[in-house]
């Protein structure tokens, strides 16, 4: 039997609980913070019974561990009958129950790398609208993109772009103010005008050009070479080059890359996307030393962004740097440098992971589909009779290559943006979502859509994409196609990343014959790719490569 002390005690510590989720659920607080409080109070509740009582230490030490199991229990069967109960605003929207109970399973799925398969399952089961969180609705329809990210109207980022607690900085790519973002973008937006993106041409086709070298190079005595770790090495280069010109220490095509800045820096990707779930779990998982690996790049980036400040005076051309060194606009101040710092590991991870990993799957594709292989080839036969030297722009005005680039992304940008409703909510595709609800377009569904992309939209079918190829009924949804999305985030580096596909694709068709080793299990490259925003290719492409000129 409980004595009337006791009693009094678990229900003040009940209550406690319940009161404590009222505040939180209110007013959410940093996750590393909301540790050390409770660390703080775990002490002050032992000292208050070992002194304020007459029990033993062991006693104080067991009564502290039941009273805080007692409240963290009060705390979490709160939170959760509150995410199940009718009075929850996404209380009739469909979808698995066991996700409704925390963001957990979600990050789960997240981590796993197969979200969008487990995401179009549960689309096809429940409809256009699941609840996959507490808070969560994945969507998928092509009417909500314009709503969430293009409208004039467009969503705020969500929480899983929540720059660790601890960072405090003002970065392109994470959740800041409207205003911020805007003021930023516009900046980065110099380097990307179509003068702007004409100044990395030659760091283009220079890197391009060792991007083939490289390859031969690489070939082991089968001439059997690892293509996804010589397309990551050059877009890596390349981005080097373009955000900090003469001063970049890239040179991963020459040196490597023994010290895994690329995976560290992938990992941290991940740990973002996967994290970024439960944004409190990232405040305190981002102080922990397992993360070292992780933060590898965005040192090196602030290393190379410190010199390249230290050099501004003697660099003559254009590189990101120079704009984002110079003087921010709305206010005439410069730019911080920790700022700066993060912008540039920014500029190098979204600008080289996305392209090396859409590249990896274009070959694949290619010498999985002879037929499409043979077309390309024939298309820049006829465009460059000589091998004269290749040009951005005339490789552009050619439809097979831009149609093959376009049906690889495709397939391969499972991404799932997520957007934050504001408010006073909104109204997607003619459903009502109340405010503040996380949302997301589940691109993954959408570029695999039968009604989008007729019956074999899980094939690889280039021909989709030049007029009345595959006869004036097959569907071709182009606003269900968003790799690049748009909007007031959309990617500002499409121009150029697609220069840069166009040209590797061509320069590699055009210099190479390039084909699947022997044994090379062809099924097994696909179904061990793991998505976490970044993409992780467990087995690699292999690629059987020959100079063209010793071919013939
Ligand atoms: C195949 C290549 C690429 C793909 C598929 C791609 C895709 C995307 C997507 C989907 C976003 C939006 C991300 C979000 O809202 O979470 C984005 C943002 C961004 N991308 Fe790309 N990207 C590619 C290449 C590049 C390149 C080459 C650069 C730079 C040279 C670049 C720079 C950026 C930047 C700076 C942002 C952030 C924009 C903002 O938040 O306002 N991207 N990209």
């Amino acid at each position: 039997m409980m004595s009337p002390e006791e009693s009094r005690m678990y229900a003040i510590t009940i209550t406690a609980g319940v009161v404590s989720w009222v505040i939180l659920h209110r007013n959410p607080i940093r996750g590393d913070r909301a540790a050390c409080v409770a660390a703080a109070t775990l002490v002050a509740i032992y000292c208050g019974l070992y002194f304020g009582t007459k029990v033993t230490s062991i006693h104080a030490l067991q009564l502290t561990i039941l009273l805080t199991t007692v409240y963290g229990g009060a705390l979490a069967s709160t939170t959760v009958a509150y995410r199940f109960s009718p009075l929850h605003p996404l209380a009739l929207f469909p979808g698995p129950k066991l996700w409704f109970s925390s963001s957990i399973r979600l990050a789960v799925a997240s981590a796993g790398g197969h979200r969008h398969h487990v995401l179009s399952k549960l689309h096809r089961r429940y409809g256009k609208f699941v609840r996959i969180g507490p808070n969560h609705l994945s969507i998928s329809s092509s009417h909500a993109g314009h709503v969430i990210y293009t409208g004039a109207n467009a969503m705020s980022k969500g929480p899983s772009y929540t720059i660790p607690g601890h960072v405090d900085a003002v970065a392109l790519f994470f959740k800041v103010p409207k205003e911020a973002h805007a003021e930023r973008k516009r900046i980065w937006a110099q380097a990307f005008t179509s003068n702007g993106v004409s100044a990395f041409y030659v760091a283009l086709r220079k890197r391009t050009h060792e991007l083939v070298s490289c390859i031969l190079r690489r070939c082991n005595k089968d001439g059997v070479v690892d293509l996804t770790e010589c397309l990551d090495h050059w877009s890596y280069d390349i981005m080097g080059d373009m955000v900090f010109g003469g001063c970049s220490e890239l040179e991963l095509m020459k040196n490597g890359d023994a010290g895994g800045l690329i995976s560290g820096g992938r990992m941290a990707t991940a740990a973002n996307e996967v994290f970024g779930q439960i944004p409190w779990l990232m405040d305190i998982v981002w102080h922990l030393p397992t993360t070292k690996h992780m933060h590898q790049l965005h040192h090196l980036a602030g290393h190379m962004m410190r010199r390249r400040m230290d050099a501004s005076g003697t660099v003559d051309h254009k590189d990101l740097s120079s704009y984002l060194i110079s003087r921010e606009h709305a206010t005439g101040n410069p730019i911080p440098v920790r700022d700066l710092e993060i912008d540039a590991a920014i500029a190098i991870l979204a600008g080289s992971d996305p392209v090396a990993t859409a590249m990896s799957f274009i070959v694949y594709f290619l010498l999985r589909h002879p037929n499409s292989y043979n077309h390309l080839q024939r298309e820049l036969e006829e465009a460059f009779p000589d091998q004269e030297h290749l040009t951005e722009d005339k490789l552009a005005a050619l439809p097979y290559l831009t149609a093959v680039i376009n049906e690889g992304l495709r397939l391969s940008t499972p991404f799932f943006l997520q957007r934050q409703v504001p408010m006073g909510g909104s109204t997607i595709d003619g459903v009502a979502i109340p405010g503040g609800t996380i949302v997301a377009v589940d691109s993954h569904s959408q570029q695999h859509d039968e009604e989008n992309f007729g019956p074999d939209a899980d094939t690889f079918r280039p021909e989709r994409w030049l007029p009345g190829e595959l006869g004036t009924y097959a569907p071709l949804n182009k606003r269900a196609f968003t790799p690049f999305t748009a909007g007031r985030y959309a990617c500002l580096g499409k121009t150029f990343a697609m220069h840069e596909m166009r040209m590797a694709v061509a320069q590699l068709t055009m210099s190479l014959d390039m084909s699947f080793p022997d044994n090379y299990d062809q099924g097994a490259f696909l179904s061990k790719v793991r998505v976490v925003r970044a993409t992780f290719f467990e087995q690699p492409l292999l690629v059987k490569v020959q100079p063209k000129a010793a071919a013939k």
